[in-house]
């Protein structure tokens, strides 16, 4: 007997596939044609569309990608950024421009990095996803966007979906509606105080993406009353900057795996321009500049500035309880 809802598993999957690969062409083809010189880290690659087994997945995604990349312009959108009636594309560039995703990454010079869709998982549950993108300079984050199309815009309006988070250095942080037409002015954020009966933590769903028993012990040392909210994908920061959870703290599952840039850019920006603090679980700066992932940081912890440094302490008897 197959296994329950497996269709709808096998159409979500596909769906995403085709969301991941789209988002990155278009996305990939503004910044292209508005900064020709700037490289781009991005989480996808054309080698699947490529294969001679993808010959109906290309067809889709040009599909997809051309049908977005030639639609009217929007009011916020300009023709020289490759969009409009008259501008598809043909499959093989397409495939390029998903491509030019493939840098390494550096410690000095600029470059994007992109998430087309971060967390995949929340998109197939029909929960959260965001889509991201970061300008990085010299190793430091100068600007990131976080979409996130399923966000409530605040939590005492349920029902009105669709926030961006915006932050440029030294600019502040800032909500928008989702919708270019919506006439709802962006929002200054900033990150609250929390007092002891407040504070909570804000974690992932996916038990493999962070280790939530260790979680529960920080929250047990730090004395924290309420519950995690759980959410997937960077839809995180955007909490924590509005105030919807007090801590973002993601802690290693022993995998030994590497934590990419484009996973956490956006939202480290954000935090500190909402006047927040990330770093990893031991205090060290996350560090940009190491190629595809954070190298060897351990973890991440954002949270208010005060809060950030009881939070690490707590890391720390938590982790040497363990040991
Ligand atoms: N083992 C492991 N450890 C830590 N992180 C991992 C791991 N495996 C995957 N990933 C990355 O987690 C990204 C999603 O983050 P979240 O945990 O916030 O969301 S989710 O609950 O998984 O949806 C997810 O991003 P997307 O692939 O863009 O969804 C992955 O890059
Ligand atoms: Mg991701
Ligand atoms: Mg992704
Ligand atoms: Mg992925």
């Amino acid at each position: 007997m197959s296994s329950p809802y497996a269709a709808e598993k096998q159409v979500a999957v596909a769906a995403v596939r085709l969301g991941d690969f789209s988002a990155q062409a278009v996305i990939n083809t503004i910044l292209g044609r508005t900064f020709p010189s700037d490289p781009i880290v991005g989480e996808e690659d054309a080698a699947d569309m490529r294969a001679e087994s993808g010959a109906a997945l290309r067809n889709r995604i040009v599909e997809l990608a051309n049908e977005t990349l030639t639609a009217p312009l929007q009011p916020d959108e300009h023709e020289s950024w490759g969009l409009g009636p008259g501008h598809a594309q043909t499959a093989e560039e397409i495939m390029d421009v998903i491509d030019k995703g493939n840098y390494g990454g550096s410690r000095t010079g600029r470059f994007w990095t992109l998430d087309p869709i971060d967390g995949t998982k929340g998109f197939l549950r029909g929960e959260q996803y965001a889509v991201c993108l970061a300008l990085i300079v010299d190793s430091r984050v100068e600007l990131g966007v976080i979409g996130c199309p399923n966000l409530p815009t605040s939590s005492s309006s349920p029902d009105e979906r669709g926030c961006v988070f915006v932050a440029v250095r030294n600019q502040g942080a800032y909500q928008l509606p989702l919708s270019a037409s919506s006439p709802t002015l962006p929002i200054n954020l900033t990150i609250p105080t929390f007092s002891q009966d407040t504070l909570n933590l804000l974690e992932s769903v996916e038990k493999a993406h962070a280790k939530l028993s260790f979680n529960e012990r920080v929250a047990e040392v730090l004395g924290v009353k309420r519950a995690p909210t759980r959410m997937d994908s960077q839809a995180k920061y955007g909490a924590l900057v509005r105030g919807d959870g007090g801590v973002y703290l993601r802690m290693p599952t022993g995998t030994g795996y590497r934590e990419k840039i484009w996973d956490h850019a956006p939202g480290a920006v954000l935090v500190e321009e909402a006047g927040g603090v990330i770093t990893d679980s031991r205090g060290q700066p996350l560090d940009f500049g190491l190629g595809r992932t954070l190298g060897e940081n351990f973890g991440v912890v954002a949270a208010g500035k005060e809060v950030h440094s009881r939070v690490l302490e707590a890391v720390k008897k938590a982790k040497e309880e363990g040991n």
